[in-house]
């Protein structure tokens, strides 16, 4: 399969200081592939830069076999955007965002009413076709943003930090949306600093082919894989020990040490051979143990 998302050695520097720094990595067609990192780590102008607005300071960067930089037009058409923004405009109905959209797109009709009416079915909001988006649910209008982004029927969706500030009920919602239309083939970039979200939408419960994630910090790529390949890396078994306030190493941001080891097995082993187990426990490892390791501290 080719790469329909490719970043080489890209730098975005502002004031001379890099927010992301030497990154490199492709998207499969048909992949789901989760960026994950901390509040400025980069994933929002990673997402900026390969949707054309904003552009990189170094480095190639190309979207459905588009260079982001050189042929911007080309790259556009190819692509759907849900930023974190609302960017739906709330003077206007639901309809009339989506014929606007397609509009822009140059989509004729009949064709357009068709498609209109398609995603609008799809994302569940064709009963509320009329009613002016300002008095939309948060949940609504995010829904509104992906029937939208889909109207030009792009090869590759990107979505930054589509759940956040939503409740639980609709957030899983839109995975259920997310994770459906990717199986229907369509490849995706989504940022978050969800760990749940990744692991729901990345996992390979459900899914034949699961998603990778990419942990970024201080806009840096520091890990890569699937959820299964990280932990295989990282350690599937994690041994945690809680640490009173005279330990050495409890710089009280963590409290806790991991002690990763390559099965749960050893890890039993481990504890098992500690004349002191108190505060100590075995379980496997998670994404967000990684994350921890990687970066020292926890998110959110
Ligand atoms: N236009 C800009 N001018 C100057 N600095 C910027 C600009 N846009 C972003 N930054 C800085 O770049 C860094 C990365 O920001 P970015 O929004 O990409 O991070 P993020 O990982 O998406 O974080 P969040 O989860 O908070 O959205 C931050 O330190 C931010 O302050």
């Amino acid at each position: 399969m080719t790469a329909t998302v490719l970043l080489e050695n890209v730098y975005k520097l502002y004031n001379n200081v890099p927010v992301v720094n030497d990154l490199s990595f492709n998207i499969e067609a048909g992949e789901i592939f989760a960026l994950l990192g901390p509040n400025g780590a980069g994933k929002s102008t990673t997402i900026r830069m390969l949707t054309t607005l904003t552009k990189p300071s170094q480095g190639r960067m190309e979207v459905a076999g588009y260079d982001v930089v050189r042929q911007p037009m080309l790259a556009k058409r190819n692509i759907g955007v849900v930023l974190q923004q609302i960017s739906v405009d709330g003077d206007l109905s639901v309809w009339e965002n989506m014929e606007l959209h397609g509009r822009l797109h140059h989509i004729a009709n009949p064709e357009r009413q068709r498609l209109i009416n398609q995603w609008l079915e799809y994302v569940e909001l064709v009963d509320r076709r009329d009613s002016l988006v300002k008095t939309l649910s948060g949940g609504m209008k995010r829904r509104l943003q992906i029937a939208r982004a889909l109207l030009h029927q792009p090869q590759i969706l990107f979505l930054d930090e589509p759940t956040v500030g939503l409740d639980p009920q609709t957030r899983r919602r839109l995975w259920e949306i997310i994770r459906d239309l990717n199986k229907q083939g369509m490849t995706m970039l989504l940022t978050t600093h969800y760990m749940d979200e990744v692991e729901f939408l990345c996992d390979a419960f459900g899914s034949a082919k699961p998603g990778r994630i990419g942990i970024m910090d201080a806009g840096k790529l520091i890990s890569l894989g699937t959820l299964k390949q990280l932990r295989s890396v990282h350690g599937e078994g994690l041994v945690t020990k809680q640490l009173s306030v005279t330990e050495p190493g409890n710089d009280s941001s963590r409290g806790w040490e991991y002690l990763f080891f390559p099965t749960l097995e050893e890890a039993n082993n481990y504890l098992n051979q500690q004349p002191n187990k108190t505060g100590m426990m075995v379980r496997p490892s998670n994404l967000e143990d990684i994350f921890v390791e990687l970066t020292g501290r926890q998110l959110n």
